[in-house]
């Protein structure tokens, strides 16, 4: 008997034993940042809410540079490619913005929501 999982892959039964292993991995990797942008999306929708009650813009580009600064060290230290690591947040952040710029659309009072 196969162990727990052991062929709970989608692939063809003629894959080589390290290439499926290999995509084991990266299927498990593809389901954590599922994961990941899931409760980084429900933390930013918290985040429009309260700046929307608090009358803040949508976007802070001053926060936005820190996070690349730091996020541009992180990659450099764990050998990704600062340059795609600034790309990938660039491509998340604007959609959290748009995202606030609709929460703070529908606020009451607003052209918007009317
Ligand atoms: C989440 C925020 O709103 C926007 C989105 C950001 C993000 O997704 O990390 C960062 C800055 C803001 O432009 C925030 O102000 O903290």
């Amino acid at each position: 008997m196969s162990s727990p999982g052991a062929h709970r892959s989608d692939e063809p039964v003629d894959v080589p034993d390290q290439l499926r292993a290999a995509r084991q991995t990266i299927d498990n990797i593809d389901a954590a940042l599922v994961h990941m942008l899931a409760e980084r999306f429900r933390c930013t929708q918290q985040v429009g809410h309260l700046k929307a009650d608090l009358g803040l813009p949508p976007s802070d580009p001053e926060r936005e540079q820190r996070q690349v600064a730091r996020l541009r060290t992180l990659a450099q230290e764990a050998g990704l490619d600062p340059v795609f690591a600034e790309k990938f947040l660039g491509f998340i952040v604007e959609e959290v913005i748009r995202h606030h710029e609709d929460i703070a659309a529908r606020r009451p009072g607003t052209a918007a929501s009317r």
